[in-house]
């Protein structure tokens, strides 16, 4: 009998790794996930442990690839999405990391960003070049910290003893037995390390974070050979064809493939990527330039908006102020009510993101009366990242994009109501798609494009679905007015105390 052929898609998230196979229509074969353990060795530090990132990946894509094949399928290809930013340093020879991983999320290198922009000129070439803002988010000063506070670390860099990569990069590293030290385009372009006009690593970049060149992986398309699986990794050879970042992924496998397509991807952050073509375009809204994807040589740019908060602030209801059991709970909470009733949150908990870019500020709820109850509370927290999305695509519209309607995914998107109040809030068409694993699912894509499984990508946008359109229907304009005054009062107390502590 022939076997029908499957792709298994990696995705190593912030919180959990997990394993999908998908068959070729996009159908889900078998998952697998597991959680594993955030470190937060001091306010502001969050650090994974690099073997629980490699071993709950392992486990995960091998619980899932057995389970495919034992339904009948062939796993053809894997392709590879991960948590992106995420620094490890390992050595060349032993695959030993010479720390945890700095994640994504961690401050530590807030004063050493803020030094290296004092540096007249610094943060503009950082933006020219990298697409990106001189920013602890991305990966290159955590570079730095691990070789200026990891003892010997430096030495041992310049001797070229050691590998930087993000967590593709290091996957693959051990996926292949240690013989493969690359990355795809996307996951490079989260560095500030990667020169995104001419797609290669930036020698002056390099210098001014001090990183040897002979630290950082070959930077290979998204959908390409990277190498196969070593022996004892599953029960074959299997070739390793694909690789994005979490959000380009999540853009690929919503089918964003032409200028002004955009998704917005709720889970724990918000992220929105708007495909903005063949050329880079540098916004000047404090929005991030970056890659889509990269096909054939040939890069396809995004403008990015990232915010740290989304669900997250949902999780804060339930586990923090325990207003709720669950997520789904908001839902009926928040229809329950007519309107606002006057309160807003700006849930900056860690800051606001783009385009306010404001680590300082911290949550805030405005307009409580007597009155207020929980379901005020929980209306303004889903109403709130609507409104954050607002601000985001505001500032694309600044920078000239004006997206025709919006496609959404995430574990947030079950909430109808909270996509409905997204379509009313941007006055934009808000589509939803039946595939909601964007993510796991825009990695296959990438395999099956270089296991030629796929012929062309519009035979792969096929596979997209409308599960739901959300119309827009009343304006929310007053209410936007509203939230952005609540903005301007959480950023202003928040210098204030700045003052305060001299
Ligand atoms: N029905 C819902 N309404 C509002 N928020 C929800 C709902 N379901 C899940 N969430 C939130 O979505 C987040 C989980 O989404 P997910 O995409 O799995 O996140 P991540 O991949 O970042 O871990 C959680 O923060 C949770 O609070
Ligand atoms: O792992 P996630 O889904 O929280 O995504 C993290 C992003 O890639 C950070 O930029």
């Amino acid at each position: 009998m022939l076997k029908k052929c499957c792709i298994l898609a990696m995705d190593q998230g912030t919180t959990s790794s997990r394993a999908m196979v998908f068959g070729l229509d996009g159908s889900v074969i078998a998952v697998a996930q597991q959680e594993f353990r955030q470190i937060y060795p001091h306010d502001g530090w969050v650090e994974h442990d690099p073997a629980d990132i490699w071993k709950t990946s392992l486990a995960t894509a091998q619980q899932a690839f057995q389970e495919a094949e034992g339904k009948g399928f062939s796993v053809e290809a894997i392709g590879i999405t991960n948590q992106r930013e995420t620094t490890l340093v390992w050595d060349k020879k032993t695959g030993e990391p010479v720390y945890n991983a700095i994640v994504w999320q961690d401050r530590r290198t807030a004063a050493e960003c803020r030094r290296l922009k004092s540096d007249a000129g610094a943060e503009e070439s950082v933006q020219q070049k990298s697409g990106l803002l001189l920013d602890p988010y991305f990966s290159a000063s955590k570079i730095t910290w691990i070789l200026d506070n990891v003892e010997g670390a430096r030495v041992r860099a310049d001797n070229g003893e050691l590998a930087f990569g993000t967590v593709d990069s290091f996957l693959i590293w051990h996926l292949t037995g240690g013989t493969q030290h690359v990355t795809d385009a996307t996951n490079a372009s989260r560095t500030n390390l990667f020169n995104i006009t001419t797609q290669c690593w930036d020698q002056e970049l390099l210098s001014l974070f001090k990183v040897p060149a002979s630290m950082v992986p070959e930077v290979l398309d998204c959908a390409a050979q990277y190498g196969v699986t070593a022996e004892g990794i599953l029960n074959r050879e299997i070739p390793i064809m694909g690789v994005a970042g979490d959000q380009q992924a999540a853009a690929f496998g919503q089918c964003c493939f032409d200028k002004g397509t955009i998704k917005s991807t709720y889970g724990t952050g918000c992220f929105a990527i708007l495909n903005t073509g063949s050329e880079p375009l540098f916004s000047k809204n404090r929005l991030l330039t970056t890659t889509a994807f990269r096909l054939g040589g040939k890069p396809t740019y995004a403008l990015e908006g990232s915010i740290f908060i989304a669900g997250a602030a949902v999780q804060w209801l339930r586990d923090g102020l325990k207003i709720v059991q669950s997520a789904a709970e908001t839902e009926d909470l928040a229809a329950s009510l007519k309107s606002n009733n006057g309160v807003y949150m700006v849930p900056a908990f860690t800051g606001l993101g783009a385009p306010y870019w404001d680590p300082e500020a911290r949550a805030s709820l405005f307009g409580m009366t007597r009155a207020t109850g929980k379901a005020e509370i929980v209306r303004a927290t889903l109403e709130s990242i609507c409104f954050q999305t607002a601000d985001l695509l505001e500032a694309m519209a600044a920078d000239g994009t004006h997206p025709a309607d919006l496609r959404v995914d995430g574990g947030m998107v079950g909430n109808d109501w909270l996509v409905q109040f997204l379509a009313d809030v941007l006055q934009l068409p808000v589509s939803r798609p039946v595939i909601m694993e964007t993510t796991a699912l825009g990695a296959a894509m990438l395999a099956g494009l270089s296991a030629g499984l796929y012929g062309s990508l519009s035979e792969v946008a096929k596979i997209w679905q409308q599960d739901r359109l959300f119309k827009p229907a009343a304006s929310k304009a007053k209410e936007l007015t509203r939230w952005r005054h609540a903005v301007e009062a959480t950023r202003a107390f928040a210098r204030d105390g700045m003052s305060d502590e001299g």
